[in-house]
């Protein structure tokens, strides 16, 4: 639960424009995770404010702020998946709204359950994977292992409880049609979020760039709102180096105590979660070739304006082949070193 006189304190807050938390806010280059944490509630009601939800959508103040409250309170403080997490996820949903004209593609309601569940999409995650969870027989993997995608199914789960608690839910004043959408829409695209569903849909994701978007088209609604929330899952690789660098050492640091579990029930950790084993800039390296530069340049297919994002991989990658090759020329180069003194 939150409490009455913090909800208050917040409702009644003035709630900053998004250019006076920072002139760059709406910018692609600007990197959300600069913000304390303690900024990221008022900032998430200014985004709300300034995407027209709370007009659009009749969203009560109060009951935004005890949603808000009540998501960020839902997460949990593994080294990665915690709500800074969801929160510049969030944020990235809110730049391709302002600079990808979204409302030419998607419908109003189609945004706004993306933005929702951006926020959302992690709720209550342990920092282990769908795997974890099925090799250490936790209770979600009894929940929900039969269905798959179990901590998506979870993160959904969680979402629903928090809209099913009195005075937290946002979409308590949409039309009964409306309502049914949305969570629809939630659902799918939470679910979306996991790994092994984006690289199944991926041939068709491709299909659709090829093709083109067709706005009458559901199967390209859809198809837009699962590479979109993937997009914003990963935004933190579009950003400048540091925080690229920051961000893997976070993730790492959250595989690498996933392996020590791991290891501790008796099951061997794959590679990337083994401390033992991982070669971090190799294995970057594969993950933003194979994963994170395919889903921007499926964006910038489709939205030429995203270009910059899709960049902006890519000179992340280079600069995890410029440490890979500096770690080989180290290990190579001095035994040639040796060789020629010898
Ligand atoms: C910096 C960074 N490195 C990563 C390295 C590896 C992997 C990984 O899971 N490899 C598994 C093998 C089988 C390929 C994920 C990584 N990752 C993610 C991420 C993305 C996710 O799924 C979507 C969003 C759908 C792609 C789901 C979970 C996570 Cl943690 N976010 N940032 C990262
Ligand atoms: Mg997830
Ligand atoms: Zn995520």
């Amino acid at each position: 639960q939150v409490s009455d006189d913090d909800m208050k304190t917040l409702a009644r807050s003035e709630i900053p424009t998004p250019k006076k938390i920072d002139p760059d806010f709406d910018k692609f280059t600007y990197p959300p995770r600069v913000v304390p944490e303690f900024e990221t509630l008022k900032n998430s009601i200014s985004i709300v404010e300034d995407l027209g939800f709370i007009s659009r959508w009749r969203i009560r103040k109060e009951t935004l702020v005890r949603f808000l409250m009540m998501v960020k309170r839902g997460y949990r403080n593994p080294p990665y998946h915690n709500w800074m997490h969801a929160y510049s996820v969030g944020h990235f949903c809110y730049l391709l709204v302002k600079n990808l004209q979204l409302q030419n593609f998607l419908d109003d309601i189609e945004i706004f359950g993306l933005f929702v569940s951006c926020l959302c999409h992690d709720i209550d995650h342990r920092g282990t994977n769908n795997s974890f969870q099925v090799a250490s027989q936790s209770i979600l993997a009894a929940l929900y292992s039969s269905e798959g995608s179990v901590m998506e199914r979870h993160h959904f789960a969680q979402t629903m409880c928090i809209l099913n608690t009195e005075g937290c839910n946002i979409f308590e004043n949409l039309s009964s049609r409306d309502y049914q959408h949305v969570l629809d829409i939630v659902r799918d695209v939470i679910l979306a979020t996991d790994l092994a569903h984006h690289l199944r849909i991926l041939k068709s994701l491709e299909a659709m760039a090829k093709e083109g978007y067709n706005k009458s088209s559901t199967k390209c609604h859809k198809l837009l709102l699962c590479l979109l929330m993937t997009a914003c899952d990963l935004s933190d690789q579009t950003k400048k180096w540091e925080n690229t660098k920051h961000i893997a050492a976070l993730v790492y640091k959250e595989f690498f105590s996933q392996g020590d579990l791991e290891k501790a029930i008796g099951k061997e950790p794959i590679e990337m979660m083994d401390r033992e084993r991982a070669k971090i800039p190799d294995l970057q390296i594969s993950f933003l070739q194979h994963i994170a530069a395919p889903v921007y340049n499926l964006l910038s297919d489709l939205f030429p304006a995203a270009e910059p994002v899709s960049r902006a991989v890519k000179e992340n990658c280079a600069h995890w082949e410029k440490i890979a090759n500096k770690v080989k020329l180290r290990r190579g180069g001095s035994c040639a070193k040796m060789s020629i003194e010898q």
